[in-house]
């Protein structure tokens, strides 16, 4: 195939095209430039030629005039003339005139004649003009004209006007016009020149020219209405035309007035002769113009051809590559649309030139506003002083990401700002930096990280500070105070019955109260002062800056009427109270930790003295607190050491005085020297060590009981006291099972005592564990009744057989009308719940009747047995006078 394809033929077929255009417009513009230069060169030739001809012309009838005028004024002429019109027949007459006009040098070819004044001829020498075909005035200095009879002649007539009057004519034949006109030869076969004189406006009279041999007579100065180049020059205009001549032939013509003579002349030939020869030499180079451009179209095909070929080929590559590269970027920009990373490409003026629609969701600057604008208006710090952006944070010079991430601030489109971590790594492309950075909206994170931060430093039930936080507090404050030289006071606060609170209302009500207390204690606070919840119901106050002691206490005092005062909380009324114990920096300790642990001692001294009041550290208090964590580690080693051993109490019946069952009591003997319950079982219940103890005194219990009964001994039970650790315990059903299948003791043999409060704690647990063990046989007595916060509502669905009132209202009975309300209620409720009532702590006779009276069922006491070894309680009840 001539084409490799459609674009190829195109491409050819237009150089082509272009290629002979281009020749041919060089040919005409040859040919125009030949011909222009012709036209040009053939005005001027044919201008000097007729202005020489013209002068010559001119010169011949001036020359003629000339030689008349000579002979008129020659006086030998006038003389001789006198004499022979005075004998006109007279030969030397006659002869004198011949001398006298030869002295005059006419030359031979003139002819005169000389006239007198009627016309009668006196002389005449030679031919005068006689018939003429044609007569051409010239307007010269003398009556002169141009005659043609078989070839031009000159003629003047002449007044004489001398002594002698009358008339010379002469005429001479004037070859010179001849050869000039009708004998001319030059400007080849159509050269010719014409000489005429106009004849009125619009015709005119001309000698015989060479192309035509007769004189021209009348003829019209205009062919078709245009002005024959004669005409132009009778009407004295001079110059080069190209026009229709008198045989509307198109002849280049040069046309000029002759002097002033009333002649026009014209040198003229006809154009199809004068740019002959020069289209004879154009012509035979048209072949060769033919020529070249075959050769320039061959050259298209073998060497251009090849050339079109690669380019089309290149451009298919190039449109390919184009095509590639915007389906490449279009990939590209897929992809960066698609991750959730915000990416900006900034160049190394900052404008922006990527921009992504993770980026465009985070800022929400239209891409419009932020494309080809600076990164500033995005990120503002984004930018040095020195106008450089984002070269600061890139770490790398290299192309990689190695940046690391940095925390910045964005802004968006309505002007907010947020946290962003961006990291930046830059390219060198073309020998110009882009900056490629990753940027990411932090602002959640931080707000989490914040939220972390506030957990992490605190309390989250009441808001204040925990105790990390608050030891980095009063670690500022003692840096501060040291400084200063002033003090700084710790005061360490527990709540009093807060536990019996918590149990018996439940942990919402415990809760709210926290809340209110927190609340109640930053009253009392100025700013700067920092209070903490140290946990469960500990708070710690921290007072920066204090100079004097008694500030320390006033803020303590402060706080514990706050704390104290009455609480609403659920539509019921509360009380609480406080303990503070109080430690000052330097005096008490140089550092956080030592102050906090005096004011932790110095709290649990004033607990001890009390409750209800602050203590301020004293040294001693260390002792104390060194003796507590004697007893809790000796107690760790109780149980191993077989040091613990159980007392009995009897639990008598009010009808007929009847020991019914024996309460068993935990003595401890370390190294023989006996520790008051009191002292060791809240620390057992504190470090749980009363869940191991706990099933010890269980089995130990039952064992005895059992032991009693083969001896004979008449109780109905044993009854143990079961902390609140035990009773959370999951195993405590299986673990007094295991008691009594050890013993061999029926479920009934074994009675149960739990705390109101512990009751109340989980009031629905209590219920399930309860009603197993109830359901099992065994006997469950509410212990400390009156002290906590019962729910009667819950109290009728506990399966509870006994209700123990605590001894805190016996003890004054017979003295505090509203203990004995109490007591009385107490008894009056226990029996509407079908439960039975024991009083403890029955120490008098008043008591004991009292209780009687009441209908109260069982006491236990010292009015009728302190606790004892099982023994002697067996020793007791085995005795024919002891009660059973
Ligand atoms: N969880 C367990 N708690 C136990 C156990 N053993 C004892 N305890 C509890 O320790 C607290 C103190 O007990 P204790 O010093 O043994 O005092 C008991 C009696 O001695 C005392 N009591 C009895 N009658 C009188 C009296 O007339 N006057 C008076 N001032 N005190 C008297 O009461 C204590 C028995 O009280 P209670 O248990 O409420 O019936 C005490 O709370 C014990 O419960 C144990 O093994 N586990």
């Amino acid at each position: 195939m001539f084409f490799h394809s459609v674009q190829e033929r195109r491409i050819t077929l237009s150089a082509a095209l272009v290629l002979a255009l281009l020749a041919a417009v060089t040919g005409m513009a040859t040919w125009w430039l030949t011909v222009s230069q012709s036209k040009a060169w053939v005005a001027r030739s044919l201008e000097l030629t007729l202005s020489s001809h013209v002068a010559l012309v001119e010169r011949e009838i001036r020359e003629h005039e000339a030689v008349v005028l000579a002979l008129t004024q020659d006086e030998a002429v006038q003389r001789a003339l006198d004499r022979l019109a005075r004998a006109p027949r007279d030969a030397q007459a006659l002869a004198a005139l011949r001398r006298a006009v030869a002295a005059v040098r006419v030359s031979a070819g003139y002819g005169l004649r000389f006239a007198d004044g009627a016309g009668r001829q006196l002389a005449q020498f030679g031919p005068v003009s006689g018939e003429s075909q044609l007569a051409l005035p010239v307007r010269g200095t003398l009556p002169t004209w141009i005659e043609w009879a078989d070839g031009p002649r000159l003629s003047s007539r002449v007044e004489l006007a001398g002594g002698w009057r009358g008339t010379l004519t002469a005429s001479r034949a004037a070859p010179l016009l001849g050869a000039l006109t009708s004998g001319y030869r030059g400007l080849g076969q159509t050269g010719e020149f014409a000489l005429c004189a106009g004849k009125g406006n619009d015709h005119m009279d001309c000698l015989p020219v060479r192309l035509l041999s007769r004189p021209l007579r009348d003829l019209p100065r205009r062919v078709e209405g245009e002005p024959l180049p004669m005409a132009r020059a009778l009407a004295g205009e001079a110059g080069f035309t190209f026009a229709r001549d008198y045989r509307r032939q198109w002849v280049a013509a040069a046309f000029a007035p002759v002097g002033t003579m009333g002649l026009g002349a014209v040198l003229k030939a006809d154009t199809a002769e004068l740019f002959v020869p020069m289209q004879g030499r154009l012509l035979p180079w048209l072949p060769l113009v033919l020529g070249l451009v075959l050769l320039g179209a061959l050259l298209l095909r073998w060497q251009v051809l090849p050339l079109v070929r690669q380019v089309l080929v290149s451009e298919r590559r190039a449109r390919a590559m184009g095509a590639s590269l915007a389906e490449s970027e279009a990939r590209s920009r897929a992809v960066l649309d698609s991750v959730d990373q915000g990416i900006l490409t900034v160049n190394a003026k900052g404008e922006v030139q990527t921009y992504n629609l993770a980026a465009q969701r985070m800022f929400g600057h239209p891409p419009q506003a932020v494309l080809g604008h600076n990164v500033g208006q995005l990120i503002p710090d984004a930018c040095g002083e020195d106008g450089k952006c984002f070269e600061r944070l890139v770490d790398s010079g290299d192309a990689t990401p190695t940046a690391t991430g940095r925390e910045m601030m964005g802004r968006r489109y309505d002007g907010t700002v947020f946290p962003l971590e961006i990291r930046v790594s830059r390219l060198q492309c073309r020998r110009q930096s882009l900056y490629i950075a990753a940027v990411r909206d932090i602002s959640e994170r931080k707000a989490q990280e914040a939220r972390m931060l506030h957990l992490a430093h605190h309390d989250p039930l009441t808001g204040l500070a925990n105790r990390i936080l608050l030891k980095d507090r009063l670690q500022q404050a003692i840096v501060r105070a040291a400084r200063a030289g002033d003090h700084v006071g710790v005061l360490f606060l527990d709540l009093d019955h807060f536990k019996t609170i918590n149990d018996s209302l439940g942990h919402q009500v415990g809760d709210i109260l926290l809340k209110t207390v927190a609340n109640r204690i930053s009253g009392c606070l100025r700013e700067g002062d920092t209070v903490a919840r140290q946990g469960g119901d500990e708070f710690i106050v921290v007072l920066p800056a204090v100079t004097r002691f008694e500030d320390v206490a006033m803020v303590a005092s402060k706080i514990l009427a706050a704390v104290s005062a009455p609480y609403q909380i659920n539509g019921q009324a509360l009380h609480t109270g406080a303990s503070i114990g109080v430690a000052v920096y330097p005096e008490d300790g140089q550092d956080v930790d030592t102050l906090l642990r005096h004011a932790d001692t110095a709290m649990y001294y004033a607990k001890g003295t009390g409750r209800g009041n602050y203590q301020f550290f004293a040294p001693e208090m260390n002792r104390a607190a060194r003796e507590r964590l004697e007893l809790e580690t000796s107690l760790r080693h109780a149980l191993d050491r077989r040091e613990f051993h159980l007392e009995f109490q009897p639990i008598v019946a009010l009808d007929g005085d009847v020991v019914r069952s024996a309460e068993a009591l935990l003595r401890w003997q370390p190294g023989g020297k006996a520790v008051a319950p009191d002292r060791f079982i809240p620390v057992a219940e504190e470090t749980g060590l009363i869940v191991p103890i706990g099933e010890w005194v269980l089995k130990a219990a039952c064992a005895q009981f059992k032991r009693w009964q083969a001896m004979g001994v008449p109780l109905g039970r044993v009854v143990v006291n079961l902390s609140a650790r035990q009773f959370a315990h999951r195993n405590l059903v299986s673990v007094v099972r295991r008691a009594l299948d050890e013993a061999d003791c029926a479920p009934e043999q074994l009675g149960l005592e739990i705390t109101e409060s512990l009751l109340m704690a989980n009031p629905l647990e209590a219920i399930r564990v309860l009603t197993v063990l109830s359901d099992m046989g065994i006997q469950i007595s509410v212990d400390d009744f009156g002290t906590g916060y019962s729910s009667l509502s819950y109290l009728k669905r506990f399966p509870i057989h006994k209700i123990k009132i605590d001894r805190s209202f016996v003890r004054d009975l017979a003295t505090d009308p509203e203990d004995a309300a109490i007591v009385t209620a107490i008894i009056a409720m226990a029996h509407s719940l079908d439960c039975s009532v024991v009083a403890e702590g029955v120490e008098t006779e008043q008591q004991l009747a009292f209780l009687r009276e009441r209908g109260c069922d069982e006491y236990q006491g010292y009015y009728f047995s302190r606790p004892l070894p099982a023994d002697t309680l067996m020793a007791r009840l085995l005795a024919p006078s002891g009660a059973g």
